[in-house]
Parts: structure tokens; C-alpha cells; sequence
């Protein structure tokens, strides 16, 4: 090359590197991504060592900015471009750790800041060094032990920092299921209250819903907010290769028995197993179908203790959780935490069994229930359903379910259930059942004195039917809150009491909170 080429290149190369520089600070992401991507093409057509500086800090500061944008994936091959040139480039270290951190890749990420760290040890981020080193190590632990508490944010009044969650599967895998397709079953014997997983959405929106959801105000508003997260859930998909082998597994809720059972250790975030990831698109029709069949409508731990859902709505996809099947008796429950959803064991579970949560409130009638198993698209064939469709051909049991709908006095529609009951001799399991069907009135009914005093002698007393409902269906924050005040009614309660309702709250809340939090809400 000329002497006059080659000091013409090297202005370009000047030109363009400031000028990247200076579109990054200004926080112009793509133009910068444009511009960086101009210069590594020049510098890498025309090599030179003396450019091997600069280049690196042109891939360390394009996955910045790659970064920023949430192309993940790209950002994190700049990394590893940067890497190889400087294999301990501070910038470049901090910038794939916080990647992969964002990404619940702990222990990779906390690879890269420990040679950060080692490297240079007396830098001037050292203190942002040294968090980022300690947030890996608590979330690998976390994610690890499932040691999660939530106890401090509980007795906070859920203010503040929210508490420190991290990706977590407990004795669960995929399996084909009795129920529909895939589920998730219990690889060992779980205990109540005993944590299931954790994992972090894909995408979430949120937002104040006005409290009609049938007027053009409420439908708009439902509609928008169902489009951003299209448009978050299509975004996460194309950043990230992972996750968008993931969603294309999930079911789009046809031919559901021949869909592949996926390996669960796939949703591991830190797993770097190739589990032969198709490259298939999921063009816009298949993804709506996903996002219709296995989004969730956020659950949150506040809301769920106060029992007040209020104008904020949030809806969410939660990859590993999608793989959970609805039964009307269901053994788990799940609430939200900012972004992450944790489920957790409501009853004990034995190995083998499969996971079920209730997709809609199983403190409904089987009618009721129909109509929501409806909506989600399917028919539900759960062993509940099929007791409660046998006994509703029954005449007696017409007349129950028609004194509920219009209103009948809660002492009477409980008192027929009961007798009716006796006489066809329901047992076991299946009292709970109906009794769960028709828990609305039996609480009205325990909750009053004055009812409590025209018909207490004649029907079963509230532990004997919280015992069976639990039994049945799991405990619920509406059982639980009905057991507290007749305890309250009964001046407080002995030990014996408290350590049943403590083991309720446990179904209910998980082991997550402890004692003391479990205590103070519900006192
Ligand atoms: C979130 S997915 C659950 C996992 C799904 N079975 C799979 O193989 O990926 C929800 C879909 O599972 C099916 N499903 C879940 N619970 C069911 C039930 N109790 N009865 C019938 N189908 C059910 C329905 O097709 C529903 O739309």
C-alpha cells in the first residue's frame, strides 16, 4: 500500500472511531453499533498489529451497546472477540458479567468478575466489582439450595428492595402426562410448602386497568397492553437463541400427545449442553397461539395476601412453569415477585405424582369451572370434574346448585349439601371436592355467629370442613382467612390451633416466609 493509502486509512479509522466513540456517549446505540461495525470490518480487512488496541476496545464497546439494545447473544460473541485479544480486558470482563448475570448465568458470570478482580485489583469500579461478585455468589447459592426467604420484605409491608430470587428447580422434570401432553411430576416425595422452581420471565407488562374491562375504555386498554408484550415476548425471541428454541417448545395447544418432551435441564439458564436447539421460526400466528395457551396472568404476593387485586394487571410468560398442567385439585400454587414466578408445593406430594396448578379459582362450582377450563380452550377430564359431573345428574344436587345461583340462604344450600352427601355416601377425598365446589356459602356460613347459632348443631364444624377441603384441593387464602377469624372469635387459640393454621399458611405461602412473617400477616 502507498504511504499517502495507507495515512488515508488510518484518518478513517481515526474518523470512524471517534466517531463511534461519541454516538456511544450519546447513548445512540444503533448508530453507534453501525459505526463500531464499520471500523472492526476496516481494521479486520487490512490488518495491523497496531490497531489490535483499538479493535479490541471496538468489539468491548459495540457488545455495550449491543448490550443495551438487548441483543444478548451478539453482544456476548463481541465479548469473546474482545476477549481473545485481551484476555483480561477489565471493560470487556465487566460488560459479558453483567450479560450473563442478566441472563442467570451465575457461575459464568461470576467467573468474569473474579478474573476482573484478580487482574485488577485496584481498579476504580473495584466496589461495583465487588458487588457484582457477591450478587453472583448469593444467587448461585440461592439457585443451588432453594434456601429462598421472603420473610424481611413480608414484614416490611412488601416495601422496599424486593427480595433476592434466582433461578430454582426443585425434584421435578417434563414428562408425558396423564392430563394433556407434557406436565411436570414430582421426581421425589415433596413436602407442603416445599419449593417447586423459580424462573424469571421471558417478557412481562404491566399496567392500570380501569376497573370495566367490557367497555371500548377497558378493551382498548386490555388490547394495548396485550401488544406490548407481543411485542416484548417477539423482541426476547430474536435477541436470544435460547429463548426462542425454548418458546417454539411449548405447546400451542393442538396435538398436544405428539409434542417432544423436552429435557428439563434445557431451562436451566447455565446449562451449556447443546440439546439440539432447532432453528425453527415460529412465525407470527404459531407465537400468538403460544403467548394465547401459556401466558399467565400475574399473581402477586401482595395482592394474594390482601386478597384485593385493585386496577394493576400484569401478564407474563415463565418458560419452565408453561410445562404445568391444570387439575381442580391442584398441588401447587404460584405467586409473582417482580419479574419471577415461584411455585410451590400447596399438599404434600409423592414421587411420581404430577404438578398441577388451578389455572382459575377451584373454589367454584363445576359449572363455573367449565366455563373457565372453556376459555382457556379445553375440557377439563381431572379426576374432580368426572366425580362432580356423575353426582350432578343427581335431582337433589340440581336443586343445591340452583339455590346457590339464586341466592338461597347459605345455612340451607350447606345443610342439603351435607345430608345429601350422607345419603349418597360420598367419602374421603370427594366430600372435599364438593364442599370446595361450595365453599363460598359454607364461609358465609362459619364466619356469621347468628347463622352459626340457627344452624351450627346441624352441619359439620369448620375444621372438620377446612380439613377435608384441604385436603382435596389444597389451602387457599380464603380458607386460611376464615380459620383465622374463628380463632380470633375463640379468644386466640392453644399451641395446637396455631401450629394447624401455620401449617395451612405454609400450603398457602410456601416455605419462602417463615414463621415470624407468616405470624404477622396473619395477625
Ligand atoms: C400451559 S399448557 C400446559 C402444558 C401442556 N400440557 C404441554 O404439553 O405443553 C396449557 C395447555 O395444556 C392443556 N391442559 C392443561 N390442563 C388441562 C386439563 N386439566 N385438561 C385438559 N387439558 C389441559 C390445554 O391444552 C392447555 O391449553
Amino acid at each position: 500500500m502507498k504511504e499517502s493509502e495507507h495515512q488515508q486509512q488510518e484518518e478513517t479509522l481515526q474518523q470512524l472511531r471517534l466517531k463511534a466513540n461519541e454516538l456511544l456517549l450519546r447513548e445512540e446505540w444503533s448508530q453507534s453499533i453501525q459505526t463500531y461495525s464499520h471500523f472492526i470490518s476496516l481494521c479486520q480487512t487490512r490488518p495491523d498489529p497496531k490497531h489490535r488496541k483499538s479493535l479490541c476496545l471496538a468489539f468491548s464497546n459495540r457488545a455495550e451497546a449491543r448490550s443495551k439494545t438487548r441483543d444478548f447473544d451478539e453482544a456476548l460473541k463481541d465479548c469473546d472477540e474482545a476477549l481473545k485479544i485481551e484476555n483480561t480486558h477489565l471493560k470487556t470482563l465487566m460488560c459479558k458479567g453483567k450479560i450473563l448475570l442478566n441472563q442467570d448465568r451465575y457461575n459464568m458470570a461470576l467467573n468474569c468478575f473474579k478474573i476482573a478482580n484478580l487482574d485488577h485489583p485496584s481498579n476504580k469500579d473495584s466496589e461495583t466489582l465487588n458487588g457484582y461478585l457477591e450478587k453472583c455468589k448469593k444467587l448461585e447459592f440461592l439457585s443451588r439450595s432453594g434456601a429462598f426467604d421472603i420473610s424481611n420484605w413480608v414484614l416490611s409491608g412488601f416495601k422496599g428492595k424486593l427480595p433476592e430470587l434466582a433461578e430454582y428447580i426443585g425434584g421435578v422434570e417434563i414428562k408425558k402426562s396423564e392430563i394433556s401432553g407434557r406436565g411436570l411430576v414430582a421426581t421425589k416425595n415433596i413436602d407442603l410448602g416445599s419449593l417447586l422452581l423459580v424462573t424469571k420471565a421471558v417478557a412481562t407488562e404491566r399496567g392500570i386497568m380501569p376497573e370495566s374491562k367490557t367497555d371500548d375504555l377497558g378493551e382498548n386498554a386490555q388490547m394495548v397492553m396485550w401488544k406490548n408484550f407481543v411485542d416484548k415476548v417477539v423482541e426476547s425471541s430474536s435477541n436470544c437463541k435460547r429463548t426462542h428454541c425454548l418458546i417454539s417448545m411449548l405447546s400451542s395447544g393442538e396435538n398436544e400427545e405428539s409434542l417432544e418432551v423436552p429435557n428439563i435441564a434445557a431451562f436451566r439458564p447455565e446449562s451449556e449442553q447443546d440439546f439440539g436447539f432447532s432453528n425453527e421460526k415460529i412465525d407470527m400466528g404459531g407465537m400468538l397461539n403460544i403467548l394465547d395457551v401459556n401466558s399467565l396472568v400475574e399473581e402477586t404476593f401482595a395482592s394474594k395476601f390482601s386478597g384485593k387485586k385493585g386496577d394493576y394487571h400484569g401478564v407474563g410468560i415463565w418458560l419452565l412453569a408453561s410445562f404445568i398442567n391444570h387439575s381442580c385439585n391442584p398441588n401447587a400454587k404460584r405467586f409473582h415477585i417482580g419479574d419471577h414466578v415461584i411455585v410451590h408445593a400447596s399438599r404434600d406430594i409423592k414421587e411420581g405424582e404430577e404438578i398441577t396448578l388451578g389455572y382459575f379459582d377451584v373454589f367454584s362450582p363445576l359449572k363455573t369451572r367449565k366455563e373457565m377450563a372453556k376459555n382457556w380452550g379445553f375440557d377439563c377430564h381431572c379426576k374432580r370434574c368426572k366425580f362432580e359431573v356423575d353426582i350432578s345428574s343427581k335431582h337433589e344436587m340440581g336443586e343445591i346448585e340452583m339455590g346457590y345461583e339464586i341466592g338461597v340462604d347459605v345455612g340451607t344450600t350447606v345443610y342439603k349439601l351435607e345430608e345429601s352427601m350422607k345419603r349418597w355416601m360420598v367419602r374421603g377425598k370427594m366430600k372435599g371436592y364438593l364442599r370446595a365446589s361450595f365453599w363460598k356459602v359454607y364461609s358465609e356460613l362459619f364466619v356469621s355467629e347468628k347463622l352459626m347459632r340457627k344452624w351450627g348443631r346441624r352441619v359439620p364444624t369448620m375444621e372438620v370442613v377446612v380439613d377435608s377441603v384441604v385436603e382435596a384441593v389444597g389451602g387457599d387464602e380464603r380458607v386460611l382467612r376464615v380459620v383465622v377469624e374463628g380463632m380470633k372469635r375463640n379468644g386466640g387459640g392453644g399451641l395446637g390451633e396455631m401450629e394447624k393454621v401455620m401449617k395451612l399458611g405454609r400450603g398457602v405461602y410456601g416455605k419462602v416466609m417463615k414463621k415470624q412473617a407468616m405470624r404477622s400477616i396473619l395477625s
